[in-house]
């Protein structure tokens, strides 16, 4: 008989002195305050923002989209919000919350208004392009001419490429470094993919510039060794959680590659561009990636197409808490049951920015909680976790 998959409360932001908490009430009027600052929007956007951040943080009920006119999603928010319509926004679940905060941000800025001169414009744009033109990417993309990196290097670099999350940085304590990984199964992953080289990979990306350069490369090294013969790249939809990213990140990535002064970063960027174009790589997206359910409630017609990928690289700290479920495990809650529901093999590369985690031993539990620091929600600790145990049939 199956072991029974195990249950946990799930996260809420109605909790005193929680990360959910501070999540609403101190990261959004941060990230707020930064959107007026880098982006001219007039009084009305600056209003609707206002009030989002009041209903948000001020116990108002829960209301669908604006409804006029009537964007492309209301039928499906309708459906994701079903349980929750008239409840105080801090009722509902963190993920869900969150998701939508999000959601009703694009909302004031006119993003879903066709018609409106800042339809379809990206908020949180001018964060993203600060960020990949500035020094930083300079050096880690002069970095590739160096010594040819090693495999392990590359995944490396594509998971701790996850702090550089713009919505963390916004609070996050200066000078934290990283540390070290909770969970490391990089050795695993390694030989999953050698076992059956040559299959399809997808990964499921998260932030745009300093994550999606490293995952970039991270695939053309899989494609170029042959480990994989084909990989699908799953971007955001929409604007999302500040720097998550979308196609238009995408093509920025690819192009700072491409002009990069340094040979290998320039060499890297035409094979990925060649890809592209050849359909060696794909570039894919879903409404599901900006859902605010867990993974476990995945939509047929994304479960289908990724059924059969030798391996899922899910990137991130979101992505963690859709694939597990945004509860409280206990933190040697076993990994691999609570995503048996996921359609193909996975593996998370996460740093952990979140209260959520699962899969530890209780003696790294025992030395993180001995270090009497927020070790689950600094960002200075990583996790590499694999669930390899499913059937890769089509
Ligand atoms: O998914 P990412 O980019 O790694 O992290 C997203 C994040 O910054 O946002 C949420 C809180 O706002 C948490 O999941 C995490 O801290």
């Amino acid at each position: 008989m199956e072991p029974p998959v195990p249950h946990a409360p799930e996260i809420r932001t109605d909790t005193p002195g929680s990360f959910a908490r501070a999540v609403f009430h101190e990261r959004h009027p941060v990230l707020i305050g930064r959107l007026l600052d880098a982006l001219p929007y007039g009084p009305a956007q600056r209003a609707a923002l206002a009030d989002l951040l009041a209903a948000s943080t001020g116990g108002a009920r829960l209301e669908p989209p604006a409804a006029e006119p009537p964007p492309a999603d209301a039928e499906q928010w309708r459906e994701w919000g079903a349980s929750w319509w008239g409840r105080r926004w801090d009722e509902a679940p963190f993920l869900w919350a969150e998701s939508y905060f999000y959601r009703r941000l694009l909302d004031a800025t006119g993003y879903f208004r066709p018609g409106d001169p800042w339809y379809g414009i990206d908020p949180f744009a001018p964060l993203k392009a600060a960020e990949l033109a500035g020094p930083a990417v300079d050096g880690e993309l002069a970095a590739l001419d160096g010594h040819p990196p090693t495999r392990d290097a590359l995944l490396a670099a594509a998971l701790w490429g996850n702090r550089a999350d713009l919505g963390f940085r916004l609070t996050a304590e200066d000078g934290d470094t990283a540390t070290g990984l909770v969970a490391d199964d990089t050795a695993a992953l390694w030989a999953h993919l050698e076992h059956a080289p040559g299959g399809r990979i997808a990964l499921i990306a998260d932030n745009a510039g300093r994550e999606l350069l490293p995952d970039l490369v991270l695939l053309d090294h899989l494609l170029t060794s042959g480990l994989a013969g084909h990989a699908d790249l799953y971007v955001k939809p929409q604007p999302y959680f500040v720097s998550d990213a979308t196609t238009a990140d995408t093509l920025a990535a690819l192009t700072r590659l491409r002009t990069a002064p340094g040979p290998a970063a320039a060499a890297t960027g035409a094979r990925l561009w060649q890809a592209l174009t050849d359909g060696t790589l794909t570039l894919r997206t879903h409404p599901f990636f900006c859902a605010p359910l867990p993974y476990q409630a995945m939509p047929a017609d994304l479960r289908r197409e990724l059924t059969g990928a030798t391996l899922t690289l899910l990137k991130g700290d979101l992505n963690y808490r859709r694939l597990v479920g945004d509860r409280h495990w206990p933190a040697t809650t076993p990994f691999a049951p609570l995503t048996a529901h996921f359609p193909t093999p996975v593996a998370a590369l996460r740093t952990l920015k979140s209260d959520v985690v699962t899969g530890l031993t209780p003696a790294t539990l025992a030395r993180l909680d001995a270090t009497g620091t927020p070790w689950r929600t600094s960002g200075r600790h990583a996790l590499v976790q694999l669930a390899a145990a499913r059937s890769t049939a089509p």
